[in-house]
């Protein structure tokens, strides 16, 4: 009855969360366990061997949840689940099918498959970025106790080739594992799928559609947070801003003027560290703070993107375009940066870079 209420519950999440196909897959999983057991449950009454499709059904019912937890996590894998889907099920059935002809147990065969892909799922969690938020550790500390006492149950039928039966000591336990695991998953997947949408709707407010580096607000938040994080090592801040930018549009077209725009910004990606944190902080004008940076390594690595940018081609709509930028640079050492401050110092060295003839680095005045 529980899981019967939880498929149901899933299946309205299904149809509320723009038919989210995870939410589908749970709620067949919970289906499928209820028609599993009520399928071996009725076997004894009609006194005839039903137990493989019984047990294929359970087995498959984990697979399935497998399946929606990795169906969340890549949105475009649902066609190789969909293609994985009949092997899988044919597997299943083969295994199952092989256990009596070779002398062994189907509900123990059965559970030890459970069991392998409860560890799968736990696993699949395991690797998600939120994995350690409370609800997913939760979560993951069930399905590991259940693959475990799946595992003793699978074990215990195979050395003793008993008819699995709930009523017997582990059965019981598996039971009482399973209907917690199931009311866990029911409260804490909806939970987990709306902790992504969140995060991933803060990802694409702060991600600039067309450099994808941060908009100018994403770099502000994360730069505040970076040198909060980083407040005794000295930072380096640097204003790049595209030369002569406004002909390159007049002369060429705004199409080109775009397609160089994200050429520089994967040339100053490329160019600075996997730390740095780089955002587009007006029409051609890129941020990059670099912590535990003196002015020094600042030098080496802001005349190397100067050196990479001037000399590199860059493609337009037809033809092949020569840039240069220009970089002012303002290093903070302090025990409280200001980012105000840095921006600013760094913004006038742009000016100074511009006046003085472009396709330059030039460092604030730390004295002014
Ligand atoms: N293609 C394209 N152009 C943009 C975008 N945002 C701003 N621009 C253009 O960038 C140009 C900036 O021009 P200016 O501020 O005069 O600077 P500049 O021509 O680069 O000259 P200097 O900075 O002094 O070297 C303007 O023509 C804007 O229209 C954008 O998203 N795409």
């Amino acid at each position: 009855m529980i899981n019967l209420m939880v498929s149901g519950y899933l299946v309205a999440i299904y149809f509320y969360h723009e038919r989210e196909q995870a939410f589908l897959s749970w709620a067949l999983a919970c289906g499928c366990f209820v028609v599993g057991s009520l399928i071996l449950l009725v076997q004894y009454w009609l006194a005839m061997s039903l137990s493989i499709p019984g047990y294929m059904l359970l087995v498959f019912s984990s697979c399935l949840l497998l399946r929606g937890v990795v169906q969340l996590f890549q949105d475009d894998n649902t066609r190789m689940w969909g293609a994985g889907y009949m092997p899988v099920f044919a597997l299943t059935a083969l295994i199952l099918a092989m256990a009596p002809v070779a002398g062994i147990s189907t509900g123990g065969v059965a559970s030890l498959m459970m069991a392998l892909f409860f560890v799968l799922t736990e696993r699949a969690l395991a690797r998600q970025q939120d994995s350690f938020i409370v609800v997913v550790v939760l979560l993951r500390v069930l399905m590991f106790v259940h693959a475990l006492i799946m595992t003793v149950q699978g074990l215990s039928y195979l050395l003793t080739f008993e008819t699995a039966s709930a009523l017997s000591g582990v059965g019981q336990w598996s039971l009482f594992s399973h209907l917690l695991l199931t009311v866990a998953t029911a409260l804490t997947l909806p939970m987990m799928h709306a902790i992504r949408e969140k995060q991933e709707w803060h990802k694409r407010a702060n991600t600039d559609v067309l450099t994808a580096t941060l908009t100018r607000r994403g770099f502000f938040d994360l730069a505040a947070q970076k040198l909060a994080l980083h407040g005794a090592e000295p930072c380096t801040f640097l204003m790049i801003d595209i030369d002569h930018f406004k002909p390159i549009n007049d002369q060429y077209g705004h199409a080109t003027g775009d397609l160089v725009l994200q050429q520089v910004a994967q040339r100053i990606q490329a160019g600075v560290r996997k730390d740095d944190l780089l955002g587009r902080l007006g029409g051609e004008e890129f941020g990059v703070l670099m912590t535990e940076t003196t002015e020094q390594e600042a030098n080496v690595i802001a005349n190397r993107l100067l050196g990479q940018i001037s000399a590199s081609e860059f493609m337009g709509e037809t033809q092949q375009i020569s840039v240069t930028v220009s970089i002012g640079a303002m290093t903070q050492v302090s025990s409280k940066h200001d980012l105000e401050h840095l921006l600013r110092q760094a913004d006038k060295a742009l000016y100074q870079a511009k006046e003085r003839g472009r396709n330059m680095l030039k460092f604030a005045d730390k004295t002014a």
